[in-house]
């Protein structure tokens, strides 16, 4: 029997429980701790856990494997209750998800010489712009790296050990240095969250002049912006804790763009080309994701003019063709503007069904990259 231990059960939390618990369904028990009794509650009636409690040293209690999947801010402070928790388990191995990884891997450092436990740092490498318990899915790793951060003295084993339990997530475990982790990922994907935002900030300016700018903001603009729509906690921690990484990032870019600015200056239509032309070459090569970072479900996209009960005819088009939706949320209405519905499907099939059935109504549809 696998005893797991979940520490802070929300999207990323919840989505290891699950897989482990598809993976193993008779050979797991997940016990889970959160500051939120109604996250536990939650928990348990999704089946996603099977035993809350908010007492950490309970959850901590015989487990083989500890998972922290609190803020990033938290699982330093964490780290020392829990590592030195006297009802951890001879050789448990606590780890955790956090989005950064040199700040937590000096913290679980300071204690090593006084825990039972052994501490590996972890990060899988997807999400979603949702949060919560409730948006948890088993697939959510599916293909996707999951990072392990081991330090030098990490015995193999445990490596091992760990690596196996998160095959139940199908994710491709690979191993990197603390710092290299921080530095790459503050390049694909803290410093963008930070460029996303400020693309939307930076419109945002000027449609206090003229709405048309809102109105107008069609797929290239709500592609690259996509990810602004995360959490701003969950963000605020992240920048936080890979600071200096992405300050850095920060300070490279501004170079880069005065050269950009240099070159739109010069109105050489041959470098520009070259400039986009290279970029797509790039972009067009990086290798394929079946799933990962992001798509946690399958999002698709629908223009809906906005007159009255045009919802109800797209549900109930997808109705007739049993097409199950799990999510569905109106992305933006105003008067006589076309709106934008996003449908979230759990299957690939689903959503490719629901696509031809509603491009086959004549609905504009289209779907994330
Ligand atoms: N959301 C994403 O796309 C990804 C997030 N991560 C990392 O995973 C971690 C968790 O993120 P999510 O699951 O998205 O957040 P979430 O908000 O869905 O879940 C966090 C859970 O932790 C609980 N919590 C907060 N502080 C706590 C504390 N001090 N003690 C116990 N429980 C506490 C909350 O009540 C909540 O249930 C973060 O460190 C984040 O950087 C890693 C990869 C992807
Ligand atoms: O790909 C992204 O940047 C995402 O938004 C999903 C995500 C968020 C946080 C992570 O630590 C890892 C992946």
């Amino acid at each position: 029997m696998n005893r797991i231990a979940i520490i802070g059960v929300g999207l990323i939390g919840g989505s290891i429980a699950l897989s482990i618990k598809k993976h193993y369904p008779e050979d797991a028990f997940i016990q889970a701790y959160d500051i939120k009794e109604s996250n536990l509650q939650l928990a348990r009636a999704l089946g996603v856990i099977d035993q809350g409690t908010t007492e950490l040293h309970d959850a901590v209690a015989g487990a083989d494997v500890v998972f922290i999947c609190t803020p990033v801010q938290s699982v330093c402070q964490l780290l020392k209750p829990i590592m030195l928790s006297p009802a951890l388990k001879e050789g448990a191995i606590v780890t955790d998800v956090g989005s950064t990884k040199m700040n937590v891997v000096r913290c679980a450092q300071t204690l090593s010489a006084q825990t039972k436990g052994v501490f590996i740092g972890g990060h899988p490498m997807a999400g979603s712009h949702k949060s919560g318990v409730e948006a948890a899915t088993e697939r959510l790793f599916e293909n996707a790296y999951y990072v392990l951060t081991p330090v030098e003295g990490t015995e193999n084993h445990y490596i091992e050990r760990l690596k196996a339990l998160l095959a139940a997530t199908r994710a491709k475990v690979v191993e990197m240095k603390p710092d290299e982790h921080d530095r790459v990922v503050a390049a694909i994907s803290h410093f963008p969250h930070v460029i996303a935002s400020a693309l939307v900030e930076h419109v945002y300016q000027y449609q206090q002049e003229s709405e048309w700018y809102w109105r107008l903001a069609a797929g290239g603009f709500r592609d690259i912006t996509r990810i602004a729509s995360s959490n701003p906690k969950m963000w605020r921690d992240i920048v936080l804790s890979n600071q200096s990484f992405i300050v850095q990032q920060m300070r490279d870019w501004l170079k880069e763009m005065e050269q950009v600015l240099d070159l739109l200056d010069s109105g050489d239509g041959e470098k520009i080309e070259q400039f986009f032309r290279h970029a797509k070459e790039v972009r067009d090569g990086l290798p394929e994701t079946k799933r990962g970072a992001i798509p946690s479900f399958y999002d698709l996209y629908v223009d809906i003019p906005d007159y009255p009960g045009v919802i109800g005819q797209v549900t109930t088009l997808l109705g007739i063709h049993k097409i199950s939706i799990t999510n569905i949320a109106i992305l933006e209405t105003r008067e006589d503007i076309m709106g934008v519905l996003c449908l979230t499907f759990r299957h690939e099939r689903d959503m490719e069904k629901a696509q031809k059935v509603l491009r086959d109504a004549n609905f504009l549809v289209y779907r994330r990259d």
